[in-house]
């Protein structure tokens, strides 16, 4: 169950995409007094999140946190909560808690106690999940390639750890049964490309060959796929 919307391009994504999930956001403050968000990393999110942070919502009730890492520590390169922290906690949006899946644990497997923990701290459901999505068609880090693939996608926990085989670093990643857990879900994803893996996970075949299409697949919260060229 899922439905597109394209944009005329990235910039045009970035603002109107954060305008809509602000008004999650402040629907689940007015709702519940404090709302919960988890995105994804990678190259793709940058703006967006740079977009939502110039929101006028009460950050001190929102709480966000990560649909994957890669087990780095946060000031790494590579680190998604790095990338979270310098785009979305400027200014007001400062005041938003961030909540990491990175630990001092040696492996993610190590780490998995700690993290789940750390998420239990979130409002659920959550108010929104953004998901974006690789050119293998991984999404959060749900690889096609990774060893415990399967035993992630049936698992009831709400964290997994994950070893791509062709992408680096070690993950943590929440799985589906915490991706799912939502009141709105949306796919994040630009340029040609993502454009036709899209179309592939669109079509017939198994989950574990595009992990994404565990997402637009199943029939519990609407996917709202959000592409630009
Ligand atoms: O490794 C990851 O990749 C995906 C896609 O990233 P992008 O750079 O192609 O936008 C990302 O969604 C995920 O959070 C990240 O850890």
């Amino acid at each position: 169950m899922a439905a597109l919307r394209s944009w005329a391009d990235r910039a045009a994504l970035d603002a109107g995409f954060a305008a809509e999930v602000a008004g999650h956001l402040a629907a689940g403050i007015a709702a519940r007094g404090a709302a919960s968000l988890v995105v994804s990393g990678g190259r793709t999110p940058a703006g967006f999140l740079q977009a939502l942070a110039t929101h006028p919502l009460d950050w001190s009730r929102v709480w966000v946190t990560l649909a994957d890492e890669r087990w780095v520590d946060a000031d790494h390169d590579a680190s998604n909560e790095r990338l979270l922290r310098a785009s979305l906690q400027q200014g007001p949006a400062a005041a938003a808690h961030v909540v990491g899946l990175k630990t001092a644990a040696a492996s993610p497997q190590a780490g998995l106690a700690e993290v789940a923990e750390r998420l239990a701290a979130l409002p659920r459901p959550f108010d929104v999940v953004v998901l974006g999505m690789g050119d293998d068609g991984h999404t959060a880090s749900l690889f096609p390639d990774a060893p415990e693939l399967a035993a992630a996608l049936a698992s009831t926990a709400a964290v997994a750890a994950l070893t791509p085989g062709a992408a680096p670093h070690a993950r943590i990643s929440l799985t589906p049964a915490a991706l799912l857990d939502t009141g709105a879900l949306y796919l994040h994803i630009v340029g040609a490309d993502k454009q036709a893996v899209l179309e592939r996970a669109l079509a017939d075949g198994p989950v574990e060959e595009l992990p994404i299409r565990f997402a637009l697949r199943q029939t519990r919260v609407p996917c709202s796929i959000q592409w630009a060229p």
